[in-house]
């Protein structure tokens, strides 16, 4: 086994868990591996064909990231292909089924429907195991869930006695369970590695997403970037879910990413498309929102002269390639983007993840923050979020029908929101929501450990505002409340005789938002519930108001 690590890929021990795992699989047994980002649960399937001289067949969510793993093992001297909607070499069906690949890469929709000969034959020639990398999207559970990945337990009619092995750097126990039942596994071995990457340090903060924070970021970023090493800078993630308005702004950006021309154009496009959007359908606010952030990091990126290359899913081809590209030669220091880029990036000298806004779970800030510090230098993960990012469940919630996984969306989302919130070790809240037993309570590499955050006791404010929901009736949100506070004379304020309140007026001292930050902390805690729901957003949206905003822009 060890020469074969040598021979191909140049190393000269296992990592923890490598050796066994690998050991499991020529055993036959199925595995599920759970293990850290960046741990090398790669060669726990790359191994195995190698040794048995047969196929092993990986399933991956993107066709990107097979194209990456594909060509880096080729130039290892491994025999590796994909099978996915962009194959266009019709050979490589041929050459796949006579079993003279080490390795077949394909997506879950290829797998479930390539023929029954085409496995029989593949089967023929000899398969050494079966890898679905990326487990979680198996189940509703997990944070990323495709409906094509719990299809796959239908191969198990044709590969019978071949081992399941799942893969993945993010599953709770309830996601381990669907991954195990969903595969059929029978009597698994189950690596469970740390998720402790003990050289990354976590932050948080809170911010509101005007551009003069985005300046101080750059700020920040140049302090980063002088260390050198490369920076990532994710937007808010969004299912892309309106193609149109997506299409016209990747249109805008992929331009003005192209061309030196100042925001007002764009500002513009945005600025209306925003006003006629956000009355019929926030997720094309959303979506509008998403990429006007990027590209305004990106601008101010420009501005400080720091080489900065942007990606997300609604650029073309072409552009996406090019800017990862750059980002991987280091022609490039900072990426920013959305969360399209990265799976399966393997940079090792990214020495700083940036969120710029708070990711809908803790296991895609887990998988997100992870693309750092690969080599195991120290490396930063900071995310800065504001107290809108936690009102976008409803949004999240948007393309699913299952209760279940609705509610899943929901309560991944409340997890994120108290991670932002803690007062705590971050890092041993991070483990303990992953399962693992924790020892200590105090990390050391953590901005709440090193005592960046400043502890205040707010227990007067906090009564006040308890005080003021409650009085005011209880059924207003936090607006209103913070009105009375900060001492308002709005009309439904002394229509409701709340500016008789013993609390009018005694919040004065303080921001309507830092009133709203100290009313999102509470409600993390626990202290405050939001009762109803807000209702979906409206269904209905004209197709003649995108053609107008399109033929809008076209004129500007
Ligand atoms: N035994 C080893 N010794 C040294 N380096 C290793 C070893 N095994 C794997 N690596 C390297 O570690 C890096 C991460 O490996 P890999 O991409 O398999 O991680 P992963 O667990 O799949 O991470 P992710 O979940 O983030 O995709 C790779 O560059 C890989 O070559």
């Amino acid at each position: 086994m060890e020469s074969v690590l040598k021979r191909y890929f140049g190393y000269s021990q296992f990592r923890p868990y490598q050796k066994e795992i690998i050991q499991h699989i020529l055993d036959g047994r199925d595995c599920l591996v759970v293990m850290a980002t960046g741990s090398g649960k790669s060669l726990c399937y790359q191994i195995p064909p190698l040794l048995r001289r047969k196929t092993a067949v990986v399933i991956s969510p993107l066709i990107a990231l097979m194209q990456d793993q594909v060509m880096s093992l080729k130039q290892r001297g491994i025999k590796a292909e994909y099978l996915g909607s962009t194959q266009t070499h019709q050979t490589v069906y041929f050459v796949a089924e006579s079993g003279v690949l080490d390795l077949l890469y394909m997506t879950p929709e290829k797998a479930c429907s390539l023929s029954q000969s085409f496995w029989r034959k593949l089967l023929d020639s000899g398969i050494s195991l079966f890898a679905v990398d990326e487990a979680h999207c198996i189940s509703e559970w997990g944070h990323d869930f495709r409906k094509e990945y719990k299809q796959l337990h239908a191969l198990r009619q044709y590969l019978l006695d071949i081992p399941f092995v799942g893969l993945t750097a993010t599953a709770t126990e309830k996601v381990r369970k669907d991954i195990t039942n969903s595969l059929k596994m029978s009597n698994p071995y189950i690596a469970i590695g740390s998720f402790n990457r003990e050289n990354l340090f976590y932050g948080v903060k809170s911010c509101h997403c005007t551009l003069s924070f985005v300046d101080a970021l750059v700020g920040e970023i140049s302090k980063h970037l002088a260390g050198g090493g490369s920076t990532i800078i994710y937007c808010t993630t969004i299912k892309d879910t309106e193609q149109v308005s997506c299409y016209m702004i990747t249109m805008n950006s992929e331009h003005y990413a192209n061309s030196p021309r100042t925001l007002t154009q764009y500002e513009i496009c945005c600025l209306l498309c925003f006003i006629l959007t956000i009355n019929f359908r926030i997720s094309a606010e959303m979506s509008l929102k998403i990429i006007y952030q990027s590209l305004q990091i990106f601008e101010a990126l420009r501005n400080a002269k720091i080489k900065a290359s942007m990606y997300h899913g609604q650029m073309g081809n072409k552009a996406r390639q090019e800017s990862h590209r750059l980002f991987t030669r280091d022609e490039v220091q900072v990426m920013v983007a959305t969360v399209a880029f990265g799976m399966g990036i393997d940079k090792p000298n990214v020495r700083c993840v940036i969120h710029y806004g708070c990711p809908k779970s803790l296991e895609s800030y887990y998988q997100e923050s992870g693309r750092c510090g690969r080599d195991g230098l120290a490396s930063i993960c900071w995310l800065y979020y504001s107290r809108r990012d936690f009102t976008k469940a409803d949004f999240y919630c948007g393309e699913s029908n299952s209760v279940n996984h609705r509610k899943a969306i929901m309560e991944s989302l409340m997890a994120a929101e108290k991670y932002c919130l803690l007062s705590t070790c971050r890092r041993k809240f991070l483990l303990q929501y992953f399962g693992e037993q924790v020892q200590f309570s105090s990390c050391g590499n953590c901005d709440v450990c090193l005592g960046s955050q400043r502890e205040r006791d707010l227990s007067r404010e906090s009564f006040l505002l308890l005080g003021c929901i409650h009085s005011s009736g209880g059924r207003w949100g936090l607006n209103l409340p913070i009105d009375i506070l900060r001492g308002s004379r709005a009309k439904r304020i002394i229509e409701n005789g709340f500016d008789k309140l013993p609390q009018h007026g005694l919040g004065k001292d303080y921001s309507p938002n830092w009133w709203k930050e100290l009313g999102g902390v509470l409600l993390a805690h626990g202290t405050i519930t939001v009762k109803k729901y807000l209702p979906r957003p409206v269904e209905f949206f004209h197709p003649c108001l995108f053609i107008f905003i399109y033929i809008y822009i076209t004129i500007i």
